[in-house]
């Protein structure tokens, strides 16, 4: 599982990693190996790992850097900033963000607060989101707008009053589904899977029944999540919804929120701790901090109901079970990512909050195990996001599940028949049909430790253009994905039922490129339908 973490890390070189591998180099941890690795547990590597960075100048650097406080003076130059891309530029999304992070930065009750808050009411005015806007005028009036101004604003929320009944609403993606057939062990699943575990595969999930292609199979919401940057300004960090109009943290500049409900809920869960963490941690080290606060609130609040049979996707007790490859890394990367916990635990200990709602002493080494565990699954479109069914799933090269984003939620769904005691497997990143078997084995074998035994390994099945053909598609379908493209008008849910159908009757041919070609348009139509829209801004 680490393996598969640290290649994900990967995608972010020349930050985070780099920055962790300077780390290692500074604190000449690669001369301690031989003391290491007589150490046994989690909790003694971390305190050796912690004792040997504490005295290098690259760790302390990490630490030395401060925060950025609230400062009108800062709010005040990026809404001039707004303002300027407002009104030269006439770029309005831009404008957006910055008047956003003008309001970040603004101190609250500031009347630099109520200026932000009334420029963008002034965007949203513009764009037609008059609800949004209308809030952002009360706001500046609760926060010491100057009075001379106040006339304009007044006119300006009268006008957004008499449109607000004409305001479009925009879906950006569908909802999930809902599950009909609950799985009563597994809270995230239907009854058709189970999760299953031996030596060959660890835990693994197999269907319990016959499934049909495209059935959705578990419809999970993230154990934690951490937004990422370009996304900053425009979804909630708690819900992700899309908000053009968000609130922020009251004590720090990067927290911003749909509401106060989700503000709270934060900041009680986790923010409160997280807002005092000085330096701002990479969103990996984040997340990890995230996951082991909820972990060690849940720990102290739901004692043994840990016992339970069933599988909870909000809970910590399943995150400590999956599997790790922490024993078959290469030394330096196994200090790479100490140094990443250690990082993580030095910093939540310079918390005042952390210091004061914890006895410190008492979940020490629980802290640093849940540190050491906390892992980042799935980094996708808006969040990096910790998925804890979805987590439990094999990989193939020949996948039969695959999953779609629906705002927040993952969804696993078929993207072929599985038959009853099959097991059911998603592809981590690598399929047969573009990367051919040499690279896909060395991989998987180097970055998830295991020698894949899937058909396409084992029947040493070509690459999608060495494929035959296959039996050719009907005309009435090549006409229908013509008109369906030519148009634009991408009505899936139309034709969806006619390619499903096909794929059944194609199914026969595997390996070949047409049946590839209908899982390809079967798994577009349902992507489709989950995600993101591309913003009304
Ligand atoms: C994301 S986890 C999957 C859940 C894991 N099986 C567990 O027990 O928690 C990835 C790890 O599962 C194992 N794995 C994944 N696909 C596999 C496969 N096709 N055959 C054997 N092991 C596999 C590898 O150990 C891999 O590092």
């Amino acid at each position: 599982m680490d393996k598969f973490i640290s290649n994900l890390m990967t995608s972010s070189k020349g930050t985070f990693e780099s920055e962790m591998f300077s780390l290692v180099k500074d604190a000449q941890l690669a001369s301690h190996e031989e003391h290491f690795k007589m150490l046994k547990g989690t909790c003694d590597r971390v305190d050796f790992i912690y004792s040997l960075l504490k005295k290098s100048a690259e760790f302390k650097k990490i630490f030395s850097q401060n925060a950025e406080k609230k400062s009108n003076e800062k709010s005040m130059k990026l809404r001039t900033e707004g303002n300027n891309m407002y009104i030269r530029e006439k770029n309005m999304l831009k404008a957006l963000e910055l008047y956003t992070e003008s309001i970040a930065f603004a101190e609250s009750g500031s009347w630099y607060l109520a200026l932000s808050y009334a420029n963008r009411s002034s965007v949203l005015f513009e764009k037609r989101y008059y609800k949004e806007c209308i809030k952002d005028i009360e706001r500046a009036f609760q926060n010491d707008y100057p009075g001379h101004l106040k006339e304009k604003l007044l006119n300006r929320k009268g006008k957004a009053e008499s449109l607000k009944e004409y305001q479009k609403q925009f879906q950006y993606y569908m909802p999930a589904p809902t599950i009909q057939n609950k799985n009563p062990l597994i809270s995230a699943a239907s009854d058709s899977v189970e999760i299953r575990k031996n030596e060959k595969y660890g835990r693994h999930v197999v269907s319990t029944k016959d499934i049909q292609v495209g059935e959705v199979i578990s419809v999970e919401n993230s154990f934690a999540h951490i937004i990422l940057p370009k996304s900053r300004f425009i979804n909630c960090h708690e819900c992700l919804e899309i908000c053009y109009n968000m609130i922020p943290c009251e004590r720090c500049t990067l927290a911003l929120y749909c509401t106060e409900t989700c503000r709270d809920q934060a900041y009680t869960n986790y923010h409160k701790y997280e807002c005092e963490l000085v330096p701002l941690l990479h969103t990996h080290s984040q997340l990890s901090i995230r996951m082991a606060l909820i972990g060690l609130k849940q720990c102290g609040k739901m004692g043994d109901t840990y016992e339970d049979e069933t599988f909870c996707s909000d809970r910590f007790k399943e995150i400590l079970e999956l599997s790790s490859t922490s024993n078959e890394r290469d030394f330096i990367n196994t200090c790479i990512y100490l140094s990443t916990v250690c990082v993580a635990y030095h910093s939540l200990m310079r918390s005042p909050s952390f210091q004061k709602d914890f006895d410190i002493n008492s979940i020490d080494g629980l802290l640093k195990d849940y540190l050491y565990r906390a892992h980042i699954i799935l980094r996708k479109k808006v969040a990096t996001a910790m998925y804890v069914f979805t987590g439990i799933f094999n990989h193939s090269c020949v996948p039969n599940c695959e999953f779609f984003h629906h705002g927040s939620n993952l969804v696993i769904r078929a993207i072929a028949n599985i038959k009853k005691g099959e097991q059911c497997t998603i592809c981590y990143g690598i399929s047969f049909s573009t990367t051919n078997i040499l690279y896909r084995q060395r991989t998987l074998k180097n970055v998830y430790m295991f020698d894949c035994d899937c058909k396409a390994c084992i029947n040493k099945w070509p690459v999608f253009d060495n494929l035959p053909l296959g039996k050719p598609l009907p005309t009435w379908f090549e006409a229908k994905m013509m008109q369906n493209t030519f148009e634009n008008t991408k009505n899936w849910d139309e034709i969806l039922p006619d390619v499903l159908h096909l794929y059944n009757a194609y199914e026969k041919y595997e390996p070949c490129q047409n049946l590839l070609l209908l899982q390809n348009l079967i798994s577009e139509m349902l992507t489709d339908k989950g995600c993101n829209k591309d913003l009304d801004f």
